[in-house]
């Protein structure tokens, strides 16, 4: 595995400088590696590498499990002989321990007065969120314009009336991998669950691998990067670019000059001023990055002595204030984690922010007043162990990962990934128009991006680099960017 200690670069000009170790930065490295291109750097601010893949040694001392700060789910993996989650290769080359969540089929209800059978308002959220999908595919095939998931359920005479239905409305869109919210844009369809369009399967695969899911990447790196080609520790705070070339310096003071820089940042880092543009950036890219949405999602853990919690995988919370720790998850299952005495809530969006403000013993106790509503026949004792991550106020993500909202439309995604005076590129998750929000977003950005670049350096100056809608109009639905792949 590659050395978390970075030895000094043998020279500070490069041909390319990756910025940012995670998904996209690997497979970016690893693509020009492929095309011929070895004299890279990529610069991270953390001690190693894999981004927002964060695992956890949780529990107390002789109990402690691999948890999951950031993914924990490879969502789509290959249907028959379709083309495979290139994450879910990655996992089975790796071998990588994962196991099938049964996000739907094993869950308990529950609400303010503890346990309460409401799976049939359950199922019929499930085939309202079918329906509006349908409803936004066939407007989408119009040309009628975006609106949020919440007008599209108002379209459809569908309005959430009991805590019972906001919970379930909220388990679809807000805790859904690939919506994270109620004002999400209607048209926002990640085509991970949809072979027909090129995505994989709506199979969801769960890491429990005690190495973390990061292993899958930074195993991967380990086949082709040299120390020399990172840099560790070091945070880019000013990137100063013309059509000659690029200056990175970072808080550590170092400086390094490359040809071409590719940012790998996330969204919310670049919708931030922690990474300063000199020039700054034109109009439309600045349009771009702040028109898509940044949501956090972030996964609180507790640790009991002994379960006392539903028997299924996964349980529903419904109060009388909507996202009010609504998902639970119990790790001391069969086939995740029996006898850990684990289990973890899920809280998004404002509450997600909520949380933020709040000390670790404060979320606590608001958290345990929930497990004792929905456990009232039983004395519920305090935790042994509790951690609770804190990804929107951290400066290296600014949330967890990006979502389409009602006024995100093709001409920004394209302006996202789009070159700025052929020196300046971009991948990430958040670029990646079919599967953005994913790893595999983060993947395919990062190995598409690099390709381009190649080309570019190959060509000796002459390339044009990802071409940008100069001003973007209307709100045409998807249609030429869908061959980016
Ligand atoms: C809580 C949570 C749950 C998630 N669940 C899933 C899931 O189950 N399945 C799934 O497919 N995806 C999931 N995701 C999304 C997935 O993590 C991302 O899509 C993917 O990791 C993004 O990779 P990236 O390379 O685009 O960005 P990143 O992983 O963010 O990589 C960017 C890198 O840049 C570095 N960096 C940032 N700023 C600076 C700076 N100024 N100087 C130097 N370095 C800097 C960061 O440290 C980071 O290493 C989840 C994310 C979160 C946070």
């Amino acid at each position: 595995m590659l050395s978390r200690i970075s030895p000094a670069p043998a020279s500070n000009h490069t041909t390319v400088l990756i910025l940012g170790g995670g998904m996209a930065g690997i497979i970016a490295a690893r693509t020009l590696h492929e095309q011929g291109i070895d004299d890279f750097i990529i610069v991270e601010a953390k001690v190693e590498l894999g981004g927002r893949m964060i695992p956890k040694p949780f529990g107390v001392p002789g109990r402690q499990v691999t948890v999951e700060m950031g993914p924990n789910w490879i969502q789509g993996t290959q249907q028959g002989d379709g083309p495979a989650n290139p994450i879910w290769e990655l996992a089975l080359k790796h071998n990588l321990t994962t196991v099938y969540n049964d996000l739907y089929g094993s869950i308990t209800t529950y609400d303010y007065n503890g346990y309460n059978n409401y799976t049939d308002t359950f199922n019929t959220a499930v085939d309202n969120f079918a329906a509006a999908t349908i409803v936004a595919g066939s407007r989408l095939q119009h040309n009628q314009v975006d609106m949020s998931l919440k007008s599209a359920y108002g379209i459809m005479g569908i309005s959430p009336k009991t805590p019972q239905e906001d919970a379930c409305d909220y388990y679809q869109i807000d805790w859904s991998p690939s919506q994270t919210s109620w004002i999400a844009s209607a048209w926002n369809n990640n085509f991970t669950y949809v072979p027909e369009a090129g995505g994989y399967s709506d199979e969801n695969m769960m890491s429990i691998d005690s190495r973390g899911f990061v292993y899958i990447a930074q195993a991967e790196a380990a086949e082709f990067l040299q120390p020399q080609q990172v840099i560790f520790n070091q945070t880019v705070n000013l990137i100063e670019y013309s059509e000659d070339g690029v200056t990175v310096k970072t808080t550590g003071g170092m400086t390094l000059t490359a040809d071409h820089v590719l940012v790998t940042f996330s969204a919310g880092v670049l919708q931030n001023t922690d990474v300063v543009f000199e020039p700054t950036l034109p109009d439309w890219k600045v349009e771009a990055v702040n028109s898509i949405e940044m949501a956090t999602y972030t996964k609180i853990f507790l640790q009991f002595n002994e379960t006392f919690w539903f028997p299924t995988e996964m349980a529903l919370y419904a109060d009388q204030q909507r996202g009010k720790y609504p998902v639970w998850q119990s790790l001391d299952h069969v086939g995740f984690f029996p006898g850990s005495g684990i289990v973890f809530v899920t809280v998004t969006g404002d509450w997600s922010l909520y949380v933020e403000q709040l000390t670790a013993e404060e979320v606590q106790a608001e958290v345990m007043e929930v497990l004792r509503a929905m456990y009232p026949n039983i004395t519920v004792p305090d935790p042994i162990d509790f951690h609770m991550p804190t990804w929107a106020s951290n400066m290296l993500y600014r949330g967890s990962y990006s979502n389409w909202g009602p006024s995100f439309v093709q001409g920004h995604s394209d302006n996202l990934r789009a070159t700025v005076d052929n020196r300046l590129w971009f991948a990430g998750e958040a670029t990646s128009l079919k599967y953005f929000g994913f790893l595999q977003g983060a993947y395919l950005e990062g190995q598409s991006v690099a390709q381009e670049i190649a080309a570019c350096v190959k060509s000796e100056g002459t390339c044009a680099g990802i071409p940008h809608v100069e001003i973007v109009t209307n709100a045409e639905p998807y249609s030429s960017s869908l061959t980016h792949y």
